[in-house]
């Protein structure tokens, strides 16, 4: 069975954070959705929780899935899931991170496998938010 390889979309203020990764080599300076590998007997979401405490010192809010599952060498996929936070990541292993804009996804250089999510991720940014719902 294929591993699964979970990643982030972590929302705010209709920006998606993106981190910019700096190993292995081919994929060094090139942005991801944080996010890592679920080990055996582990939960996705929970696997999701810990990988961005462990990247990014940042607690999140695990929600739906978000695009297509993308094929990834190795026998691996990848899903991504959208995620909520009320913190501030901090950038433990990435050599950057950004809040993207939907107008700027298509012109950064991503991963290859995540540009297959790159329309949902930009459908998902266009909805109004918890923090643009009027009161
Ligand atoms: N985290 C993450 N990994 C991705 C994305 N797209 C993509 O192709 N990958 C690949 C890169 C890596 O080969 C793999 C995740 O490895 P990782 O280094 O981030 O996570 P990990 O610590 O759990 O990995 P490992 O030590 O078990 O190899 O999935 C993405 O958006 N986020």
């Amino acid at each position: 069975m294929a591993r699964i390889v979970v990643g982030a979309a972590v929302v705010r203020d209709g920006r998606v954070l993106a981190a910019r990764r700096t190993r292995p080599a081919a994929a060094a300076g090139r942005w991801e959705l944080p996010g890592g590998a679920v080990e055996p007997g582990e939960d996705e979401a929970a696997a999701l929780a810990r990988e961005l405490r462990e990247e990014l010192d940042l607690d999140v809010v695990v929600g739906d899935r978000v695009g297509p599952e993308v094929a990834l060498p190795g026998e691996r996929v990848l899903r991504i899931r959208a995620c909520r936070t009320g913190g501030e990541p901090t950038a433990l292993e990435h050599d950057a991170l950004r809040w993207v804009a939907p107008e700027e996804l298509e012109g950064l250089d991503w991963l290859d496998a995540d540009r297959a999510v790159l329309p949902d991720l930009g459908d998902l940014l266009r909805q109004p938010g918890p923090s643009s719902t009027p009161s």
